[in-house]
């Protein structure tokens, strides 16, 4: 079955009256809305976000509103609806901003799919290659691992710089069979990459149900069963040891977790953090020292730092 999008570019101020015009006067199927302000405000939370404005196709220039209605609807009675509509709302002193409307045909099979073309085979390493659920693959080495994903909401494709520099940590990090507590574990990720690297068992928790649910299918699909996932906020909720504690999480997170983690090591634990921008690196630094915890080891790719930590007398 195929779809009529129609896409309008307009101001923020007439998003919820057209939205609810869209809605329940036309009988939109589905409607999606991007704001301009959203993603300048995420871009500049502590300044280490993970969304970078650049990398963001088509950034709307204040809202980009667009709706889906079957093929065969009428299209340009639907476009006068919409133009009268924005019309009345200026009419209102209403700021409607620049406007302007456009259609599209598109296949509806796309929509709940499209993202999946993005999203391929990363041959990560030696030892790691990424492999999407819906792929085939043939690793040129036989013992490298192949972690089966399907992220779903969750974030963790590998795809980030992030993850990818947490994986390069625990190739370096995981030399027994150690406990291991990934901290943010989104798609499961990494707590599956811990196993498969040979990890004894693994603690892998999220603030997020979407996590949740999206690590333990992940789990499922990889046939795994030495990976425990809970709903949890950081090290708040456990009072258990482990050798590998791993965040993947932003800097201002990762503040509010340092002050527990001597609570949870081991005599001889590694802590692996990432998600560090590197302008807030010295107060990483500096939240480590006060608890006599020294970086060993300092990856940086981009704008993104990546650190293995230990005590510091170790
Ligand atoms: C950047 S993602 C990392 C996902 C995955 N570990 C990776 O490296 O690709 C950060 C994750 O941390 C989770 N998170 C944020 N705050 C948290 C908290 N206070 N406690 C536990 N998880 C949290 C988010 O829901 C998100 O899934």
């Amino acid at each position: 079955m195929k779809l009529l999008a129609i896409k309008i570019n307009c101001g923020h101020e007439i998003e919820d009256g057209l939205t609810y015009f869209l809605q329940d006067t036309l009988n939109a199927k589905g409607i999606e809305a991007r704001k301009r302000s959203d993603f300048v405000l995420e871009g500049q939370k502590h300044d280490s976000s993970l969304v970078e404005l650049d990398d963001i196709e088509d950034l709307p220039e204040d809202l980009e509103l667009t709706a889906y209605f079957d093929q065969d609807a009428d299209q340009s009675k639907i476009i006068d609806q919409i133009k009268s509509k924005i019309k009345e709302m200026e009419g209102f002193g209403l700021d409607v901003g620049n406007v302007s409307i456009s259609t599209k045909n598109i296949a509806d099979e796309d929509w709940n799919t499209a993202w999946q073309k993005y999203y391929h085979v990363i041959d990560f390493s030696r030892l790691l290659a990424i492999v999407p659920d819906w792929e085939d693959y043939q690793p040129a080495f036989k013992d490298q691992k192949l972690i089966r994903l399907d992220p779903g909401l969750a974030f963790g494709t590998g795809g980030h710089t992030t993850t990818q520099l947490v994986l390069l940590a625990m190739e370096r990090a995981l030399t027994k069979p150690v406990s291991v507590m990934d901290v943010g574990t989104g798609s499961g990720i990494l707590a599956i990459a811990a196993s498969k690297l040979g990890a004894k068992s693994v603690l892998a928790t999220d603030i997020s149900d979407e996590a949740v649910s999206a690590a333990k299918e992940n789990i499922r699909l990889n046939g795994i069963d030495n990976i425990t996932v809970k709903k949890a906020n950081l090290l708040k909720d456990t009072d258990e040891k482990f050798d590998l504690i791993i965040a993947n999480i932003l800097a201002e997170i990762l503040l509010e977790l340092i002050p527990d983690l001597n609570n949870h090591l081991n005599k001889d634990s590694q802590i692996i953090f990432s998600g560090i921008d590197y302008k807030q690196l010295p107060k990483i630094e500096n939240a480590l020292a006060k608890e006599n915890l020294e970086i060993k080891m300092k990856m940086q790719e981009k704008r993104w730092i990546c650190l293995l930590i230990a005590r510091k007398d170790q």
